[in-house]
């Protein structure tokens, strides 16, 4: 937990200042007993009511003190502690967004999400009140303890032995604790990502009838939930029973004692009520010894979760600083130089998706990748804009290689576009100027570039007509739009920034055979001066481009026109005709 310290540090002063506050007021408590005994021994003995009020009067400001004391403490922490919180979530938040694909693709969102929320409100909770108190009642079970040894120190010792049984049984607790919470917050996030791909999966859910299923599966999760939930009461409990036991037994036997003693006239009434009044007034400290104990062990888990992802290296910003820049305009285009790629998470043994793929797509040339399913198309395009780094061989946009090109320049030059489209809980004007450049501060929005791109992909129809146009909110809080308006728009946001390399997934696979075709015919005057490279399933796809390579054992097998293709590749035929023997291309 000491490496909370960088985000705790700006608030230091003031946490020292709660705690400081907090055992002042707590200690404050502490006095009462000593202005009962002197009441009891002074005034009450001598029957001066006088003396009873002034003691009352002084009862009353010592607790008053001490409220108003606790008040300041929770003034003193509450706003910077939301600002720890709020600075810890941002840099979670921060870092999972530079962390690659790859990590994407292991960690479930659940998990994420859990460890950015609930793990630390509970970071919150513990730096605001269990740090605090485990600080101040271990203060305040000290100074009490003190001033029972001097009031009596048999009675007192007779309290303190238990101390040293309770600090073992404290041990022994917090290891099992520790297992169950951390199995907790674990499952937790398990939890959360069923409810999220539920969610998400609402349509497949409930066209299969598969609700009830559902259902019973997500409640026998949250079943092993609670039963883990209940292990960790269980525990508190335990530890909670002996707490607040032991003290109490060895608390009625120094009230026998004293009784005795004052019988026999070896102590004053006054000190026995002043000693049992600090025993009792140690209650609470004591008691919830055990609930920060549990508060402490909860909040090193999280911390441990928050670390797990914060530890997880994020590439470097910079791989080669000043390597970039478009020293090489209207260079060599795109080029793939025995590239060879396998996934870090693919089963060990299994040969590489993609195994010295060499390609050269020149400057202002479309090619269309074709390749079964599965081949690795998907895989070769996301090696361009970086999303996984190559495992060998190299790639280079107009001769640079990518590798020694900051990923900022890589993707200011390279537009991507997937199959599967996502729109952003955002207007349609922001998702589509995604893909532009920032323009700098103060600049006006890039209308005409907007105006462009939805024509280009043949969107400026369908979001003329949404209710507020371009304005209309869209994306999982806005508008459902369907699959191949979704598309359209993707493909807007992959052309509004005029890249110079465009890379596309299957771009116009939802739209129907005439809107494919207006698409493409407006795509045609895009394409003309950018290096493109898109993957094609169906032939009128492929008609867009220049020339096609076909992929397949993970390298380039065949490449030519669509028409040589046909005529020479056997796979290529099959592919695209459904049929292997030769047929005449048109
Ligand atoms: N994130 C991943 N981790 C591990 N293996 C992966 C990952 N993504 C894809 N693969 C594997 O890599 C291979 C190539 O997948 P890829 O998605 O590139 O194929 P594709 O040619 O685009 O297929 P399709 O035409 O069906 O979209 C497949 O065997 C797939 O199982």
């Amino acid at each position: 937990m000491l490496r909370l310290w960088p985000f705790v540090r700006p608030v230091r002063a003031r946490l020292l200042g709660a705690a400081s506050v907090a055992v002042v007021a707590s200690s404050m408590g502490l006095v009462m007993p000593l202005v009962l005994k002197w009441i009891v021994d002074g005034p009450v003995a001598d029957r001066d009511s006088a003396g009873v009020w002034l003691g009352a009067g002084v009862l009353l400001a010592v607790g008053a003190g001490e409220a108003v004391l606790f008040g300041l403490r929770r003034w003193l922490v509450a706003r910077p502690l939301a600002g720890v919180e709020a600075a810890m979530r941002s840099a979670l938040y921060r870092h999972v967004q530079r962390l690659p694909v790859g990590f994407h693709d292991r960690w479930s969102t659940g998990q994420l999400l859990s460890r950015g929320t609930g793990d630390l409100q509970l970071l919150r909770m513990f730096l605001a009140f269990g740090l605090t108190f485990l600080v101040v009642n271990t203060a305040t079970i000290a100074i009490g303890l003190g001033i029972l040894l001097t009031q009596d120190w048999t009675l007192g010792l007779i309290l303190t032995a238990p101390v040293l049984p309770l600090i073992w049984l404290c041990a022994v607790f917090e290891a099992r604790y520790t297992r169950a919470a951390r199995s907790v917050q674990d499952q937790t996030g398990d939890l959360t990502t069923v409810v999220e791909e539920s969610i998400l999966g609402i349509r497949v859910i409930k066209g299969f009838g598969r609700h009830r299923s559902q259902a019973r599966a997500f409640q026998a999760l949250s079943g092993r939930l609670a039963a883990m939930e209940i292990e960790k009461a269980r525990l508190l409990a335990g530890i909670w029973l002996v707490i607040l036991a032991l003290p109490e037994l060895f608390l009625g036997g120094a009230l026998i004692l004293g009784v005795i003693q004052v019988a026999d006239g070896a102590l004053t009434a006054g000190t026995l009520v002043a000693f049992m009044t600090t025993a009792m007034a140690l209650r609470w400290p004591v008691e919830t010894i055990g609930f920060l104990l549990a508060l402490c062990n909860e909040a090193a888990t999280a911390t441990d979760r928050f670390f797990e992802v914060m530890d997880t290296p994020a590439p470097p910003e910079l791989n080669a600083p000043g390597g970039g820049a478009d020293e090489a305009e209207g260079g060599e285009g795109l080029r793939f130089e025995n590239v060879t790629f396998r996934y870090p998470d693919a089963p060990p043994g299994s040969p590489p998706v993609l195994d010295g793929l060499d390609l050269h797509v020149r400057p202002g040339e479309t090619l269309a990748l074709v390749g079964g399913t599965g081949s690795g198309k998907t895989t070769l395009l996301s090696l361009v804009p970086r999303l996984y780094e190559v495992t060998g061989g190299r790639i280079t946009l107009d001769g640079t290689d990518i590798a020694g090109l900051t990923r900022e320049e890589v993707r200011r030059r390279v537009a991507v576009a997937f199959e599967e489209p996502t729109l952003f809980s955002a207007t349609v004007r922001e998702n589509v100027l995604m893909g532009a450049d920032t323009p700098p501060d103060g600049a006006a929005p890039d209308d005409e570039s907007l105006r462009r791109a939805l024509r280009i992909s043949q969107a400026d129809g369908f979001v003329g007509a949404l209710p507020q146009g371009a304005l209309t909110q869209v994306g999982e809080q806005g508008l459902s739009l369907s699959g191949g308006q979704r598309q359209r728009l993707a493909l807007a946001r992959a052309v509004v920034g005029r890249p110079r390399f465009l890379v596309l997934d299957d771009p116009l696979s939802a739209l129907d055979v005439h809107t494919e075709a207006r698409v493409e015919a407006a795509l045609r005057e895009v394409l003309a001066g950018t290096t493109a490279l898109v993957v094609a399933h169906r032939p009128s796809t492929v008609q867009l481009a220049d020339r096609v390579a076909l992929l397949s054992g993970g390298r380039v097998a065949a490449l030519g026109t669509h028409a040589e293709l046909l005529a020479g590749s056997e796979e290529y035929r099959y592919l695209m005709t459904g049929r292997r023997e030769g047929v005449s291309a048109r």
